[in-house]
């Protein structure tokens, strides 16, 4: 399945768990390589919930567990009242973020209650004191500022000038991996085409330079509003395609946008 090409397998294990003894780690870093396995961002797993009505644990490819992802719960929702309940378009989804509300639209669309934004550093993480915005950091030589918002996961958000000149595979490896992140971070690179539209790259903790990311959308717009540059709903223009993100302060982060099915399969262990 993928949402504007940020693509994963999804195993469905609600009925029947056969994978609970596995190292998902291991597996991951195997289904996800695009020679030698599937090929994905990232591998979801869907399992029983007492609280929910199912639960999703996203792996990502370099085999490290998320706590949350965009677009991979607009994927699983769709396959969820698919495949269990076609009646039924609101779900509660159990993530390792608290629980997501997806609800499936039509014209494989899905808008995602995305949960309250993460704004103190600690919770983040981000080692900071002060309020993580325009933060300076330098890399190579290469001086940026960035706005630190995780929802659920962690991002550090940049906006700059041009995406023309931002060399995403130089910068978003030592970004992830800086030491002011104690769990590593997600990397968007921005640049605002308007209030109302922004232009985004992303570099994914744990899958590098992804064609679109929920979460990282998200935190751009929260970051862009708690700068001023952006209005309570915004395009978010991703290599793979547009994301529309509605954030109003205090409340939920709303995310709309696509989900595909693209194949069903068997893997064998
Ligand atoms: N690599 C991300 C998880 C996937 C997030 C992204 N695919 C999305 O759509 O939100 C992380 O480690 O936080």
């Amino acid at each position: 399945m993928h949402g504007l090409g940020n693509d994963f397998v999804v195993i469905d294990e609600i009925k029947n768990q056969n994978l609970v003894n596995k190292n998902l780690s291991d597996l991951a870093k195997k289904i996800c390589d695009r020679r030698f396995g599937i090929g994905a961002d990232g591998l979801v797993l869907l399992l029983p919930s007492e609280k929910a009505d199912f639960k999703m644990r996203i792996i990502n490819s370099d085999g490290s567990e998320a706590e949350m992802c965009g677009n991979a719960i607009r994927c699983v929702a769709r396959y969820y009242v698919e495949k269990y309940n076609p009646a039924k378009k609101q779900l509660e989804v159990e993530t390792l973020a608290g629980i997501i509300k997806p609800e499936v639209l039509e014209n494989n669309m899905v808008r995602v209650d995305m949960g309250r934004p993460i704004l103190k550093p600690q919770e983040i993480p981000v080692a900071v004191e002060e309020e993580p915005v325009n933060i300076p950091l330098e890399v190579l030589g290469q001086k940026f500022y960035f706005t630190a918002v995780s929802m659920g996961n962690p991002h550090a958000v940049i906006f700059v000038d041009s995406l023309a000149k931002i060399e995403l595979e130089k910068y978003g490896p030592l970004i992830e991996t800086h030491p002011l992140f104690p769990r590593k971070t997600n990397v968007e690179f921005v640049e605002i085409l308007s209030p109302a539209k922004v232009k985004v790259f992303v570099w994914e903790r744990g899958a590098g330079a992804t064609l679109a990311c929920g979460t990282g959308a998200s935190a751009v717009v929260v970051a862009g509003r708690i700068l001023g540059h952006l209005q309570e709903d915004v395009e978010v223009v991703l290599p793979g395609g547009s994301l529309f993100i509605n954030w109003v302060f205090g409340e939920s982060v709303y995310m709309t946008g696509p989900a595909e099915i693209v194949f069903k399969g068997e893997y064998f262990l």
